[in-house]
């Protein structure tokens, strides 16, 4: 069978090097369609750096990223990404923007007031839309930011920090937002808040100074740290550094060794 019939995102062998000697190395990942990763690390990990890598933004030094069978810049089509606080000194009101991103990504008319209505209508952005975004709250940037990303039905949604400097209530907002996005989207987003992605998230990936340590359901750290709360879990697997037991266990998804 077609490998890409389910895939839609393959990493391989990623490596990404910065003068100060910090980067990535050896990064692999494969993602089913409506996979929900988490991409968690302590700050200088490398988390924003995999994304940038898997969304294009930088060209890897070694290795390779399709998407949806796809090279760069083709893949650049099946994917969405919000970088981090990537909207906060954006001066435009929200609805002209997101007329500008729908032309950006070649939509034809009628898909742009498709899809623009129905972004609007899924991330409830009827109030704000005459509102310059660097006004609007940071819960309403991230939705805009999620509503730009979403607007050409990507079948990759990549997310750095999304939650970064929201309430409990907005969080709570943005992962009520995040479920009624298609069930067919792969989802990776990255966090420090490792307990807050417990229920959403059928896969865990853990980064620790650019190697990726973890691949595998978060139900699985909890197993081999003997942890309940995964917080705990994270903070025992990184502390304690067990990341040869959970290689030697079998369970590599992927991971360099
Ligand atoms: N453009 C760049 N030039 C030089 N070094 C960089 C660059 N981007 C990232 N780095 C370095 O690479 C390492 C990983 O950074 P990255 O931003 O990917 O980590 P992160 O896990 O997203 O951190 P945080 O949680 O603080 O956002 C850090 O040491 C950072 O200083």
């Amino acid at each position: 069978m077609n490998e890409w019939a389910f895939m839609v995102v393959k990493a391989q062998g990623l490596c990404k090097a910065f003068a100060s000697g910090t980067g990535i190395y050896d990064f692999n990942l494969e993602a089913d369609a409506g996979e929900r990763i988490a991409l968690v690390g302590a700050n200088g990990a490398g988390k924003s750096t995999s994304l940038h890598l898997l969304a294009g933004v930088f060209t890897p030094d070694q290795g390779q990223v399709q998407v949806c069978g796809q090279n760069f810049p083709k893949a650049q089509a099946y994917l969405g990404y919000v970088p981090e606080s990537s909207l906060a000194g954006v001066e435009m009101p929200v609805l002209e923007f997101l007329l500008f991103v729908a032309r950006a990504r070649v939509l034809s008319k009628s898909e742009q007031s498709q899809r623009l209505a129905s972004v609007i209508q899924i991330f409830a952005l009827e109030q704000v839309l005459t509102r310059p975004i660097r006004h609007l709250s940071k819960g309403y940037q991230q939705r805009v930011g999620l509503a730009q990303a979403c607007l050409h039905q990507p079948k990759l949604l990549l997310l750095d920090e999304p939650t970064d400097g929201l309430d409990p209530q907005q969080k709570d907002n943005f992962y009520q937002f995040l479920q009624q996005i298609s069930p067919g989207t792969t989802l990776i987003l990255s966090t420090h808040q490792v307990q807050e992605v417990a229920h959403f998230c059928t896969r865990l990936l853990i980064l620790e100074q650019g190697y990726l340590r973890f691949d595998a359901p978060p139900e699985q750290l909890l197993k081999i740290t003997k942890q309940t709360q995964l917080e705990t879990a994270f903070l025992t697997f990184t502390q304690q550094k067990l990341w040869n037991t959970y290689a030697s266990s079998g369970n590599l998804c992927g991971l360099s060794t």
